[in-house]
């Protein structure tokens, strides 16, 4: 078994015992009381780079990064310092997130919040948006059936929910190609061996169209990292154990937000 199918496996154990507490159709009454999801796609896509910061307390390739005790503490940083999106892992069991650090954002903080974990479900989707999200998080690699994935995706678009679509290889960005997604999340680490591979951006961002906002995933450290990304065409990145481990979050997303590249012939 593959470090991802092992995720996955814990993530459906957990998402049965919440459908058996909360019954879809008592999900989708609370839909009624939610503010209208917001849309990031206007800060992403304005000029100089755009970061979408993460909380993250652990994960399967380094274990334990940061204890956050108040996430909204540290989203708010992350909001002062100009996040494009704030990005909550509500994985509990290999990241130790949970709904619960979501919705204590979604009170703190007016930036779209992106819901990152392994969603496979209409139930997921809709449990996103009842937190407050307003981006899920859809892997290519997760959701492996191509009209599973386009049913995901419409049905996560009726919500008013944004997707970022996340890719690894060349196969999963011909999907994302398919599905005419407008968020598109090349993951520099592979999930089934947790390597971190930083050439996979440059590799596969010049297959990914044009019309997508493309976002560089995982491994980012540097204003210096963010310059090279943007060269190669990323308007997004998305940077989790750098921020969380940065003694001061909020001038750590300022530092990466609105660069416009090395400047590579721009000097003269
Ligand atoms: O902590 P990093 O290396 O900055 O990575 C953040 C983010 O890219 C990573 O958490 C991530 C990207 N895609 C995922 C899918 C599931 C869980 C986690 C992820």
């Amino acid at each position: 078994m593959s470090v991802l199918d092992d995720i996955v496996a814990g993530v459906r154990l957990d998402l049965a015992r919440r459908e058996a507490e909360t019954p879809l159709h008592e999900l989708r009454a609370m839909l009624a009381d939610v503010a209208p999801a917001l849309d990031p796609m206007p800060h992403f896509r304005a000029a100089g780079s755009s970061v979408i910061a993460e909380v993250k307390r652990s994960s399967p390739s380094k274990g334990h990064l940061a204890d956050i005790p108040e996430p909204a503490d540290l989203a708010a940083a992350y909001a002062r310092g100009g996040a494009g999106a704030i990005s909550v892992l509500t994985e509990e069991r290999r990241f130790k997130g949970s709904l619960a650090d979501l919705r204590a954002v979604r009170a703190r903080v007016d930036v779209p919040i992106l819901r990152k974990d392994f969603i496979f479900s209409t139930y997921q989707l809709v449990e996103a948006r009842a937190a407050g999200a307003d981006l899920v998080l859809l892997m290519a690699s997760v959701v492996t059936d191509q009209s599973e994935l386009r049913r995901l995706h419409d049905e996560a678009g009726e919500l008013g929910l944004t997707v970022l679509l996340e890719v690894h290889d060349e196969e999963e960005v011909a999907r994302a190609a398919d599905l005419g997604a407008q968020l598109v999340g090349v993951n520099a680490r592979n999930l089934k061996t947790l390597e971190v591979d930083t050439s996979t951006f440059s590799r596969l961002a010049p297959l990914v169209p044009d019309t997508a906002v493309k976002v560089a995933e995982s491994g980012i450290f540097s204003p210096d990292d963010v310059n090279g990304y943007v060269d190669e065409g990323a308007r997004v990145v998305l940077v989790g154990e750098a921020l969380v481990k940065d003694g001061d979050p909020e001038q750590g997303v300022r530092s990466m937000t609105g660069l416009t590249g090395r400047g590579t012939g721009a000097e003269a």
